[in-house]
């Protein structure tokens, strides 16, 4: 499988502000280019982090982009999917309404009423790991459902384990012209952080994007 992260950060790297909310970073230009990458992926996948925080709907905003999909014999939109240890996810979040099909991660932690919660709203349940998700098992489960390209959303904690896993092979990183600042605001990878064995990226472009600056990496 591909794994392609995506994301947005100020200048000094944060995701968003201390209060978690969604802070609008990229411009015009660059959402676009999320929804070209959302089109050419066959799901997208948050942490249950940002699903709290933002409540994305991840599915394409073009009506131009869906038609080319389903000419190309695809899903209108590409799968849904939330990494939710817990099964945190309420079932009222937009991932979860019937515009494409959802999967959420859970681990075997997660309370049997909240699984079965998911379930009835709709969700396609996927079991991988003891206490937190495990990644690598998750992701052949979606693989099994013909997931090949997946593109990642964030946020912080979720893009540090993937390091940390060595699941990521692209990273495309949109630095908007902005400070936000802040020891707890979310950065590009947080979890524990590295203090060794640093994962060291191939720089493949720098481009001027809106405002700001897209650097693309091999990873
Ligand atoms: N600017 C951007 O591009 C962008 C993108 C996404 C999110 N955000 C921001 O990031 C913040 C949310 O990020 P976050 O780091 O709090 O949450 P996150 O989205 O990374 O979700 C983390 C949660 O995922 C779950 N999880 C399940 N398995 C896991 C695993 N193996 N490893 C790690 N987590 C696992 C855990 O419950 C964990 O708490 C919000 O403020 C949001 O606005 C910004
Ligand atoms: N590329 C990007 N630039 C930003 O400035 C920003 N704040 C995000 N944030 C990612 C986050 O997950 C958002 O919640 C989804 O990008 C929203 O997706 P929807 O429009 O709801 O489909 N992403």
């Amino acid at each position: 499988m591909h794994v392609h992260v995506n994301a947005a950060t100020s200048v000094d790297g944060k995701l968003s502000s201390r209060r978690r909310e969604q802070v609008k970073i990229s411009g015009d230009e660059d959402f676009a280019r999320v929804d070209e990458v959302r089109a050419a992926s066959d799901a997208v996948l948050v942490g249950v982090g940002t699903v709290l925080a933002d409540d994305p709907h991840l599915t394409l905003d073009d009506a131009e982009l869906v038609s080319k999909r389903e000419s190309r014999g695809k899903s209108s939109h590409p799968a849904r999917v939330v990494a939710d240890s817990r099964a945190r996810t309420p079932t009222d979040a937009r991932i979860l309404d019937d515009e494409a099909t959802t999967y959420v991660l859970v681990s075997e932690a997660a309370p049997a009423d909240r699984r079965g919660a998911l379930e009835t709203a709709g969700a396609e349940v996927v079991v991988a790991g003891d206490e937190r998700v495990s990644l690598p098992a998750a992701f052949e489960s979606l693989e099994s459902h013909g997931v090949e390209r997946l593109m990642v959303e964030g946020g912080g904690e979720i893009i540090f384990s993937l390091f940390d896993a060595g699941l990521v092979d692209e990273l495309t990183l949109y630095v908007g012209s902005m400070v936000i600042g802040g020891r707890d605001a979310p950065t590009l990878a947080d979890g524990d952080g590295f203090v060794s064995a640093f994962p060291r990226l191939s720089l493949q472009a720098v481009e001027r994007v809106d405002d700001g600056v897209l650097l693309t990496y091999e990873c």
